[in-house]
């Protein structure tokens, strides 16, 4: 294959597949079923790998369900903050489970979804995030019944909990006391359930993860109230699998040199700017050269972070963005109508595959 002109996210397959083996591990381990969340990543070319190691996909909108059911297949959760009347029919046709995120909606939508297997997003005020905005526990929080509403009086409507309250959790320790604090406060409540989802956010596939002690606990916990219990990972699942590969177009210099490099953080690496967060490089390697990656947008503020790289960088050079799959391709946008990366993929067998190119026709339909 000819090379692929920058920008493109390259998806690693092996790298993806180390991820997937720990998902496999966890279910044998501790009968915890997984399925993908697709608000973190949807980009389905590489389904067919997912597939093997995940027991379905999780949503957050009609969207996602149906393609949950067109390109992922097996079990397709469907939970929404909220439906509007119209969609519930529609989803139901690609969904088996619908979780409603209040006993409200639980209540209007009961009748029209006999058939679906039906749950509720329960919050138990706790949570794990170092950032407030996906702080699940944080004040007034929209996303599942609070433990002080009535949940008992909708018990029997339900078959099953969601239960999603971390981000990003890499402490064992916290989650083992989480999910013992959750067994505790809701005991009466499970042992009615038939299914327990204790949502994404735990970092069970990051260096050294004592994974283990963390399906002890799951087993635990579904032996305790005999449930079948689900995590809903999105990052763990694709984590440190992709790069955003990129060219240098220019270097300029103001107090510090500058590299302006064919893409940007806005519309490329969205959740980044949202966080306040900084790239990790993994081209070139660390040395003593330093440098500001910065974007062609034109938002002033469009700046991937200052390096020290083993090389000086010259226009042409190649900067490699790593971990670029997670609540990136799924938010990348068109602003100021810039070239949308590629979508490229490095298959099991080492194949380089180019999967999806971008051009002025779908810059154009994006809009009317
Ligand atoms: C209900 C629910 N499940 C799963 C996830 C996936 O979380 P993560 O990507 O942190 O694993 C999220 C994140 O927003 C979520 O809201
Ligand atoms: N990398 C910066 C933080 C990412 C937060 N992820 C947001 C989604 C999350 N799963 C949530 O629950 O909101």
């Amino acid at each position: 294959m000819p090379p692929v002109r920058t920008p493109y996210y390259l998806i690693d397959e092996i790298k993806l597949q180390k991820n997937l083996e720990i998902l496999r591990f966890i279910r044998e381990q501790s009968g915890a079923k997984s399925v993908l969340a697709l608000k973190c990543f949807s980009t389905w070319c590489v389904f067919d790998l997912m597939r093997q190691y995940m027991d379905g996909a999780t949503s957050s909108s009609l969207f996602e369900a149906r393609l949950g059911h067109e390109k992922f297949g097996k079990e397709v959760h469907a939970y929404s903050v909220v439906y509007s009347a119209d969609e519930i029919d529609a989803v139901s046709q690609f969904a088996d489970k619908i979780i409603f995120n209040s006993i409200s909606q639980l209540k209007r939508f009961y009748a029209q979804v006999q058939g679906m297997v039906i749950g509720l997003r329960v919050n138990p005020g706790i949570s794990y995030s170092h950032f407030d905005l996906a702080d699940p526990a944080r004040k007034c929080c929209r996303l599942g019944v609070c433990s002080d509403q009535d949940l008992d009086s909708v018990a029997d409507m339900i078959s099953g909990i969601m239960f999603h309250f971390n981000c990003e959790n890499d402490d064992i320790e916290n989650i083992i006391a989480a999910i013992e604090q959750i067994g505790n406060q809701y005991a009466s409540l499970l042992e009615k359930m038939t299914w327990v989802s204790l949502g994404g956010g735990i970092s069970f596939t990051q260096e050294g993860y004592p994974i283990e002690k963390l399906c002890k606990a799951l087993k635990g916990f579904s032996e305790k109230y005999a449930v079948q219990v689900y995590l809903e990972p999105g990052e763990a699942a694709i984590s440190q699998s992709t790069e955003l590969v990129t060219t240098v177009l220019d270097i300029v210099h103001n107090e510090v040199d500058i590299a302006i490099v064919d893409s940007f953080v806005e519309g490329h690496l969205l959740d980044h700017l949202i966080y306040r967060t900084t790239p990790k490089i993994s081209f070139p390697r660390p040395g003593n050269h330093r440098i500001m990656i910065a974007g062609r947008s034109c938002l002033a503020g469009d700046i991937f972070g200052t390096y020290d790289l083993e090389t000086k960088l010259n226009v042409g050079d190649e900067i490699r963005i790593a971990d670029t799959a997670g609540y990136t391709m799924v938010k990348k946008n068109w602003f100021n109508g810039l070239p949308m990366p590629s979508i490229v993929v490095r298959r099991l067998n080492g194949t380089i595959e180019l999967v999806r190119r971008f051009g002025y026709e779908d810059f154009v339909n994006n809009l009317s």
